[in-house]
C-alpha cells in the first residue's frame, strides 16, 4: 500500500497518524493529497456541522504554498502555530489570566532560586485584575504586567490550558475534526504533549491528528524530534505509524548512501540517474612532542602556532577540492547566480565568514564568545545582532523578519505590502496604524537613503540613522544591552558579573565601529544567498551537487555544538550530540540531486573512517593527497 492509502485507511477508521518520511519524499504532497481526500469525501459532513480541517504548517512560504494548491479552500484554514494556538485559548480570559499567575510564579520561583534578579513579578494575580484582557500579538514583548504575551509564552500556556480545562479540547475537538501538523520534529515538545495528551487523549472518537515530517531531519534544538514513543508500543500506541519510502530528489548513489546510515526507512531511488558520492579526507602533521624530566610525553611546540598551521593548510585543502570540482568535474559556483548554483553546505567558521566577507565581525564574535562563536552566528543570538539580521524563532524555526534587512529586502524585491507590513509591525512611523499618501514618500526617501548609506558607514552610523527616522525602535534586549555596556561597571567588586560587563562593552563598541557592509554580507549569508549555505537553512532545498565541508574543530567541544568524527566512529558520549550531528549530516547528504562530495577538513580517526568507507563504499574514500 503507498502512503496515502495508508493514510486514507488511519482517517476512515479515526485513527491518529504520523507520516514518517524520508528527505525527497515529496512530504508537502501527501499533506495536499491527504486535504484533497478530506474535502473530496469528509467535505459535506463538515459544511453540514459547520466544522474546518486545520492544517498547521511552519512557515509563512509553506502556508500560502498549501493555501495557493487548494485554491484557498473555505473548509480548510491553514495557520501557522502559534496562530492556531492563540485562536484556540484567546477567548478563555478569565481561565488564562489564571494560569498566566501559574506560569509566571513557576518561572519567579526559578530565578528566585537560581539566585538572579526576576524578569517576573510577585503577587501578579492583584495586579491583573486591573486588566481587560490577555493578549498576543506577533511581534509584543513579553510584559506580563499588562497581560502581554511573548510568542514562546503561547505555546507553553496552551499546553496549559488543554491540560487544565478539558471542556476547552472538547470544543476544539467539535469545530475541528481534523488537525495536520506538517514538520512534527520541529514541533515544540510542550505543543506535541498539548495535542496528543490532551485534545486527541480526551476526544479519541472526535478527533483525528495527522503529523508529517521526518525524525532525521531535525536540526533545531527546541522540536520534538521524534513521536516514536506514541506509537513503539502496539498496547498503548496513540499514533499510528505510515511510511513514505520514495526518493524523488536524488540519484542511486546518494539514496543508497542515505540509507546506509539511517535505520527506520529503506528509501528507493526514483531515478535510474546512478550519481555518486565521495569522501575525502585530510591527514595533518601530528604536533611536536618530546619526553620531559619526568620521563613523560608532553608538546613541544606551542599549540596556537600549530593550529594556525592546520588552518592554513585547511584552506589550502578547500580550495584544492573546489578547484577540482570546478575544472575536472564542471560544478559551478557562481556566487552571482545562485539559482544554477551547486552548493558549499558548510557550518560558519572562521574561513567561511572570510570568504563571505564578514571576518571582522566573526573576529569581534571569536573575542566575546571564544569557543561558542559559530553556534552564536548561526543562531543569531545576540539582541543587537537580530536587530539588523532578524533570526530564527527557536521554537518553530521560522525565520523572524524583523531585522533592517529583512526590510531593506522587501524594499529592493519592490515587495511594498511586505515593506506597509513590517513598518506597521515594528516603526513608530504610523503611531495610528493608517497609512496615508504623506507616509509613501517619507517611507521612499528614508529606505532609498538607507540603501546607499548601508554601502559605506559603520554599523553605528545605520543605527542612529534607523533609529533617528523611526523605522525601528530597540528592542527592550537592545536598549538593557546597551544601557548596562554604558554603565559605571567599573565600580562593581572584581568578578564574573564585572568581566561579563567588559567583554560586552568591547563587543558592543567593535560592532558600532565596524562597516556595515559586513553585516549586509552575513545576512546574504544566512539567507543562503551565496554559493556557501547555512546548514541550518538548507531543509527543503536542493542543489544539483553538493560539497558537504565538515570542521570538527569548532564545535567538539560544545555540548550544542557537533562532533561528526564521534558520529561516524559512535563514541560520542553525547547522545543529543550525536543525534544532532546525525541530523545534519543527513539532511546536507540529502540535499544532492546527483553527486554529493563530503570533505573532511578535521583529521579522521581509524576508526571513523572504517564505518565512513562501509557507508561510502571503499573506492570513494579517498585521501585529499591522492587526488
Ligand atoms: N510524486 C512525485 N513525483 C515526481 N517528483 C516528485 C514527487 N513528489 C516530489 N517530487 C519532487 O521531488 C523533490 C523532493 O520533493 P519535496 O522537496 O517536496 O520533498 P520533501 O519530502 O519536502 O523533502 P525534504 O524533506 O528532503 O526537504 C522535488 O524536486 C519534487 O518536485
Amino acid at each position: 500500500m503507498t502512503a496515502i492509502e495508508q493514510i486514507i485507511q488511519n482517517i476512515d477508521s479515526g485513527k491518529s497518524f504520523v507520516l514518517e518520511a524520508g528527505a525527497g519524499s515529496g512530504k508537502t504532497y501527501t499533506l495536499i493529497q491527504t486535504l484533497n481526500y478530506l474535502i473530496e469525501n469528509k467535505g459535506e459532513d463538515l459544511k453540514y456541522n459547520h466544522q474546518k480541517i486545520i492544517c498547521i504548517t511552519y512557515t509563512n512560504v509553506a502556508k500560502n504554498e498549501i493555501i495557493e494548491r487548494l485554491e484557498n479552500h473555505p473548509l480548510v484554514l491553514v495557520s501557522t502555530i502559534h496562530e492556531f494556538l492563540w485562536e484556540c485559548i484567546k477567548s478563555y480570559e478569565k481561565q488564562l489570566k489564571i494560569e498566566l499567575c501559574k506560569l509566571n510564579e513557576v518561572r519567579y520561583k526559578i530565578d528566585i532560586d537560581l539566585g538572579i534578579e526576576s524578569r517576573y513579578i510577585q503577587n501578579l494575580l492583584e495586579r491583573l485584575d486591573g486588566i481587560d484582557s490577555v493578549v498576543y500579538n506577533d511581534t509584543a514583548f513579553r510584559d506580563f504586567e499588562s497581560g502581554q504575551l511573548h510568542h514562546d509564552d503561547v505555546i507553553v500556556l496552551s499546553k496549559m490550558m488543554f491540560q487544565t480545562y478539558p471542556l476547552l479540547t472538547n470544543i476544539l475537538s467539535q469545530k475541528f475534526p481534523y488537525l495536520l501538523i506538517d514538520e512534527y520534529q520541529d514541533t515544540a515538545p510542550e505543543t506535541i504533549n498539548a495535542l496528543v495528551d490532551s485534545l486527541l487523549d480526551n476526544n479519541k472518537d472526535k478527533i483525528t491528528l495527522g503529523f508529517y515530517g521526518d525524525s532525521h531531519q531535525k536540526i533545531y534544538n527546541n522540536g520534538v524530534g521524534d513521536l516514536t514513543k506514541y506509537y513503539i508500543n502496539s498496547d498503548t500506541q496513540k499514533l499510528h505509524i505510515v511510511k513514505k519510502e520514495e526518493n524523488y530528489r536524488s540519484s542511486k548513489a546518494v539514496v543508497n548512501l542515505l540509507n546506509n546510515f539511517r535505520t527506520n526507512i529503506e528509501q528507493q531511488a526514483q531515478t535510474e540517474l546512478q550519481g555518486s558520492v565521495k569522501f575525502v579526507y585530510c591527514e595533518y602533521r601530528p604536533i611536536k612532542t618530546r619526553i620531559n624530566r619526568n620521563n613523560r610525553e608532553v608538546e613541544d611546540e606551542s599549540r596556537t602556532a600549530y593550529n594556525r598551521e592546520i588552518d592554513l593548510q585547511k584552506n589550502v585543502n578547500f580550495d584544492k577540492v573546489v578547484n577540482i570540482l570546478k575544472t575536472e568535474k564542471n560544478w559551478v559556483f557562481d556566487q552571482l547566480d545562485n539559482k544554477k548554483n551547486d552548493k558549499i553546505l558548510v557550518l560558519v567558521n572562521s574561513a567561511v565568514a572570510k570568504r563571505n566577507g564578514f571576518s571582522s565581525l566573526y573576529r569581534i564574535y571569536s573575542r566575546r564568545y571564544t569557543r561558542r562563536v559559530g553556534d552564536e552566528l548561526n543562531k543569531r543570538k545576540n539582541a543587537l545582532i537580530q536587530y539588523f539580521v532578524g533570526y530564527t524563532d527557536k521554537k518553530t524555526s521560522q525565520e523572524r523578519e524583523t531585522g533592517v534587512e529583512h526590510l531593506i529586502k522587501f524594499w529592493k524585491d519592490s515587495n511594498y505590502n511586505e515593506v506597509l507590513r513590517f513598518l506597521k509591525r515594528n516603526s513608530l512611523l504610523f503611531t495610528d496604524g493608517h497609512l496615508e499618501h504623506k507616509h509613501k514618500k517619507i517611507i521612499t526617501d528614508i529606505l532609498n537613503n538607507l540603501v546607499t548609506i548601508r554601502e559605506t558607514k559603520s554599523v553605528k552610523e545605520v543605527m542612529e540613522f534607523v533609529e533617528s527616522r523611526k523605522l525601528i525602535p530597540k528592542s527592550d534586549a537592545v536598549q538593557k544591552f546597551i544601557d548596562q555596556v554604558n554603565s559605571d561597571f567599573d565600580k562593581l567588586e572584581d568578578g564574573p558579573e564585572k568581566i561579563r560587563l567588559a567583554n560586552n562593552k568591547t563587543f558592543y563598541d567593535s560592532l558600532m565601529e565596524l562597516p556595515y557592509n559586513e553585516i549586509i554580507s552575513f545576512f546574504q549569508f544566512t539567507q543562503n544567498h551565496t554559493v556557501f549555505s547555512t546548514k541550518h537553512g538548507t531543509k527543503g532545498e536542493e542543489y544539483r551537487n553538493v560539497l558537504t565541508v565538515i570542521d570538527d574543530k569548532d564545535w567538539v567541544n560544545e555540548a550544542e555544538g557537533y562532533n561528526f568524527e564521534g558520529f561516524f566512529d559512535d563514541t560520542d558520549p553525547n547522545i543529543e550530540r550525536k543525534l544532532r550531528t546525525r541530523n545534519l549530516f543527513y539532511v546536507e547528504c540529502s540535499r544532492a540531486k546527483e553527486n554529493l562530495v563530503v570533505l573532511a577538513l578535521s583529521p579522521m580517526g581509524e576508526l571513523a573512517l572504517n564505518n565512513v568507507k562501509k557507508w561510502f563504499g571503499n573506492d570513494n574514500v579517498i585521501k585529499i593527497n591522492s587526488l
